[in-house]
């Protein structure tokens, strides 16, 4: 027996720190669990469930316990454990990244028959990640065509940091540059593709997001000024000059933002070429061409 009279075992682990979560009322306790124990056990979902009696080191059981204590206090799983899935990848996070959510993989979704058809028609597809983060998007996107090539922009050194150990970690680094940049400043030449899940909370609209987003998630990539807006204005405004004949410029949106990010992009000569709904049915993506 543990010293707090778990069982050193995988499966009492698991039980233990399910019902904890659950007791304390988190609606994804199950999942929540299982990332914990997985994470810190070096363990997989097949372990737990094929060897539930696998014995458990002290030194991991307290590592999951301490874990377990944060996620009481409200610290996201997934900071938690320092990583999130997105696109079928496993993506380090950092102090100065955005957690990626499942919701911008309808984003990916969008520009991903893009990319291919430009591949097959050009044997390349150069692609401008703006605001890049982790690198989810163009690490999706390489991970997904193999002919393409991305650059990844962010003003966040430590952002720019992540997405580079991340490329490296998912196989992308040949294909992948990260460069600080303020919106289009330090970007020469065109791309097929420019995409962006740009920062679009209104800056009085911060204080009310969630705890959990508010006090975990970098202001910069939540914070779009005053009305959410501004990073699309940037990127309507520079994105022409980028973008090869026939390309295409795709950003995702906020849930009430369906009307005004077109507006801003038909005011830069831009026409709606493609939108894409999340998981919940919201209209998340829009793809514009001139
Ligand atoms: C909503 S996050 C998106 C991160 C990532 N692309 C994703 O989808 O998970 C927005 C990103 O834009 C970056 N950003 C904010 N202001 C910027 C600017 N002026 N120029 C470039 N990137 C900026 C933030 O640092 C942040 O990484």
């Amino acid at each position: 027996m543990a010293e707090d009279g778990i069982r050193p075992a995988l499966g009492a682990l698991l039980r233990h720190i399910r019902t904890a979560l659950q007791d304390d009322g988190r609606p994804d306790a199950a999942l929540e669990a299982r990332l914990i124990v997985e994470h810190f056990t070096g363990t997989t979902r097949s372990d737990a469930v094929l060897d539930p009696e696998r014995a458990v080191s002290q030194d991991r059981v307290d590592a999951a316990l301490a874990a377990l204590e944060q996620r009481l206090a409200g610290e996201p799983v997934h900071r938690i454990i320092g990583a999130r899935d997105f696109y079928g990848m496993r993506l380090a996070l950092s102090a100065g990244t955005l957690e990626p959510r499942p919701d911008t993989e309808a984003l990916v979704d969008l520009v991903l028959p893009h990319a291919r058809a430009m591949a097959e028609q050009h044997g390349a597809c150069r692609i401008l990640d703006m605001g890049t983060g982790t690198g989810a998007i163009a690490l999706a996107l390489l991970s997904q065509e193999a002919r393409a090539r991305a650059v990844g922009t962010d003003i966040s050194n430590d952002a720019l940091a992540t997405a580079a150990a991340n490329a490296d970690m998912t196989g992308n680094a040949g294909r992948f540059l990260a460069v600080r940049s303020n919106w289009f400043s330090a970007i020469d030449g065109r791309f097929h593709i420019i995409v962006s899940n740009p920062p679009y909370i209104a800056s009085n609209d911060i204080p009310s997001l969630e705890r959990e987003v508010r006090d975990h998630d970098p202001l910069a990539a939540l914070d779009g000024g005053s009305d959410g807006l501004d990073a699309y204005r940037a990127i309507a405004a520079g994105a022409a000059r980028h973008l090869e004949d026939n390309g295409i410029v795709a950003v995702e949106i906020g849930y009430d933002q369906s009307e005004t990010v077109p507006a801003i992009f038909k005011s830069e000569g831009f026409m709606r070429a493609g939108a894409a709904h999340d998981l919940g049915g919201v209209l998340r993506a829009l793809a514009f061409r001139r």
